[in-house]
């Protein structure tokens, strides 16, 4: 069996260490090799794609990033479409394709499955907003660095008794800030599922400073306050025409200081969440995922993916993963509000 593997959609720490357990348990078997595409849907749309034999994925399982370079071309839309990748696939033999990305590109997974392209998933993002899924691997190396910069930005905060604001990645969901701000002790979590007034925020802060502390605020990219309709834009939009989010941090910030009359900083953390060494949680998750890909296609599972249920590996037909995005729930924000102010 020859197995195409590519990433798409946004990087996520993991992605390597996938593309390793896949590759070597298929080592195991001497009918089953794998090529990987470069660039996502792109590479299969040029045909450019590489061997991937046990040498070329040593040691890439605690490297950021994708060895294989991604991108946010659409399989059904771009270029040839389905026609085009189902002659790339004749001509070189490609037997399944491995599709490791989040919910956009298993969309496209989807579409293409459908249609009858032998498709397997592998879900990825930062964000952890991938229904049928309780993780996906990236997230908890995203939370740990953003944990990791709020301890510092309270250090320099308590120093100078100022409010502290990290905004943090999170396009639709909330998690990254949900789970940072409670390892991090924030005074205030404010996420893309619930929408807040600055008077509340400014309430927050201020008891928070009463008690003789330096509020620290934590905020997805993706938040808005009750006022606004749409996220915080203003970097235009990306490749694909979404509107490039970032700021919310710093255009919240003067908005405390007016509000309370603390002196205010905000921070965005960006793409440092994404990059570099995933956790050893992720790394485990990863691993885990792209041996239980393996057995997906050995069995011809085509339009599912792989997921983790409580502890277990388990299987998810595509359609349920991409339905809908995994929200916050209302009792997880709740419970963590208890501790805010
Ligand atoms: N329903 C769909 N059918 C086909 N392609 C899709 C669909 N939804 C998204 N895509 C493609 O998947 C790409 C990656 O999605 P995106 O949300 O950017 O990343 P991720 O895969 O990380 O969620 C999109 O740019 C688009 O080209
Ligand atoms: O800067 P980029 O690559 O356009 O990606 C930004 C987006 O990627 C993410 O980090 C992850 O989103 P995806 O997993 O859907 O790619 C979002 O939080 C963020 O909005
Ligand atoms: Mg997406």
């Amino acid at each position: 069996m020859r197995i195409g593997i590519l990433t798409g959609g946004g990087d996520a720490p993991g992605l390597n260490a996938v593309i390793r357990a896949a590759v070597l348990k298929g080592e195991k078997d001497a009918d089953t090799e794998f090529v990987g595409f470069i660039d996502g849907w792109e590479g299969v749309f040029n045909e450019n794609f590489t061997p991937l034999f046990r040498n070329d994925v040593r040691g890439i399982g605690r490297l950021g990033g994708t060895i294989l370079g991604t991108s946010r071309t659409n399989p059904i839309k771009d270029f040839g479409g389905p026609d085009r990748i189902a002659t790339v696939f004749e001509r070189n033999r490609i037997d399944a394709i491995m599709v490791i990305g989040g919910e956009g590109t298993l969309a496209g997974g989807h579409e293409l499955a459908k249609l009858g392209f032998p498709v397997i998933g592998v879900p990825k993002t930062i964000d952890n907003d991938i229904s049928g899924t309780d993780y996906t691997f990236g997230f908890d190396t995203a939370v740990q660095i953003a944990t990791d910069a709020m301890d510092r930005l309270r250090t320099t905060g308590e120093s100078h008794r100022r409010c502290m604001v990290a905004e943090v990645m999170g396009r639709h969901a909330g998690w990254i800030a949900l789970h940072s701000g409670i390892a991090a002790g924030a005074h205030a979590i404010l996420i893309p599922e619930r929408k807040t007034s600055i008077e509340q925020i400014g309430e927050w802060v201020l008891s928070a400073t009463n008690r003789g502390r330096s509020a620290l605020v934590v905020v997805s990219e993706g938040f808005g306050l009750d006022t606004m309709n749409d996220p915080f834009s203003i970097k235009g939009l990306d490749s694909v025409g979404r509107p490039r989010l970032g700021g919310i941090g710093e255009m919240l910030a003067p908005l405390i200081e007016a509000h309370t009359g603390i002196e205010t900083r905000g921070t965005t953390l960006g793409h440092i969440q994404r990059g570099g060494t995933p956790t050893a949680n992720d790394r485990v998750l990863a691993t885990r995922y792209g041996m239980a890909a393996l057995d997906l296609a050995k069995q011809g599972k085509w339009d599912h993916m792989v997921a983790l249920r409580g502890t277990e590996m388990c299987v998810v037909p595509l359609e349920e993963a991409v339905g809908q995005l995994k929200s916050v729930p209302d009792h997880r924000y709740d419970e963590a509000a208890v501790l805010f102010g």
